[in-house]
């Protein structure tokens, strides 16, 4: 027998898998307040999509800074992996909605008014698409480090803000005022930001990079939508019209989100092409 490949008695080197993954410590990380059976699973889905949404960052902040020094094609390499992650993402409301409204209700009490809606990351994912909004921050008033890390999410460049700047390198028309403005400030639509797109979209063999590149940002925000609507769906399900826990009217708020989009001007362009 060949001892030398053979892993039980091949000599240690490096890591184990359990040290490298430092799984003694993820797995001491499921603390069930409730006793009830599905706190599990309520704790399990959380803490895997916030992993998640770490390398969803992890990939849109190099995205974005690979698109800032205009390497568009390692930026599609990370946005297709985004992408793939969020379907991950969606998926897990299929898992969720196995938790019965009565089962949900014997655990809610314990969680106080702990809510989604204090997700640092998903809050910074949302700055990072362009969906900025200062006062989403006050919420982390009692955590200074992550409020700085927020606030300095809020001030960067989002992923569109560096894409309309890779439009006016390529020549397009650009105004100035979508280029250099106060990116802590919600993004507002232009007609002629439009029209860019139009000219992509329109002649795709003169702009194909730039073309690939809006393709890329549908994809995130169509995935980014879906997640929004299955947490909508699923939180209807599970508690109808109670109101939240971090204090908002519950599905009526998440209903309202829904409305707010990332690139409005690559969903207008649609209709004049
Ligand atoms: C039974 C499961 C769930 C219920 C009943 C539920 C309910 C809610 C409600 C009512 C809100 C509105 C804020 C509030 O007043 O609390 C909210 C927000 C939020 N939830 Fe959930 N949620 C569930 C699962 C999840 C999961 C698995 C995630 C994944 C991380 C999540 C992430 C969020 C986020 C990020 C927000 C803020 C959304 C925004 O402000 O746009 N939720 N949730
Ligand atoms: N907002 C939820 C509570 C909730 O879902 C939650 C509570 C603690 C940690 C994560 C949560 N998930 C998403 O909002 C509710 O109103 O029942």
């Amino acid at each position: 027998m060949d001892t030398q490949s053979d892993p039980a008695v091949a000599p240690a080197k490096g890591p184990s898998y359990a040290s490298y993954l430092r799984l003694d410590d993820l797995l001491a990380c499921q603390s069930p307040l409730s006793g009830t059976h599905d706190e599990m699973l309520f704790i399990v889905i959380h803490q895997a999509s916030e992993l998640w949404m770490k390398l969803c960052l992890h990939e849109l902040t190099a995205a974005r800074d690979a698109i800032a020094t205009s390497r568009l094609e390692p930026a599609f390499k990370m946005m297709a992996r985004v992408a793939r992650v969020q379907q991950q993402l969606i998926g897990s409301w299929e898992i969720l909605a196995t938790i019965t409204p009565a089962d949900y209700s014997a655990m809610r009490g314990k969680l106080g008014t702990s809510s989604g809606f204090q997700s640092h990351q998903y809050r910074a994912m949302e700055f990072l698409m362009g969906n900025k909004n200062a006062a989403m921050i006050d919420v982390f008033a009692d955590a200074p480090p992550t409020q700085a890390t927020l606030t300095d999410a809020l001030t960067q460049p989002s992923i569109y803000d560096e894409a309309l700047r890779a439009l006016a390198r390529a020549g397009l028309s650009v105004p100035e005022g979508r280029l250099t403005r106060d990116f802590s400030k919600p993004y507002v639509a232009s007609p002629q930001v439009e029209m860019c797109w139009r000219t992509v979209y329109a002649e795709p063999e003169r702009h194909w990079d730039l073309y690939e590149l809006a393709e890329k940002l549908v994809d995130l925000e169509y995935r980014f939508q879906l997640w929004r609507f299955g947490h909508l769906k699923t939180v209807e399900r599970v508690i109808g019209f109670k109101r939240g826990t971090g204090g908002t009217a519950g599905v009526p708020y998440l209903a309202r989100v829904i409305d707010q989009v990332f690139f409005p001007e690559l969903l207008t362009v649609r209709a004049v092409l």
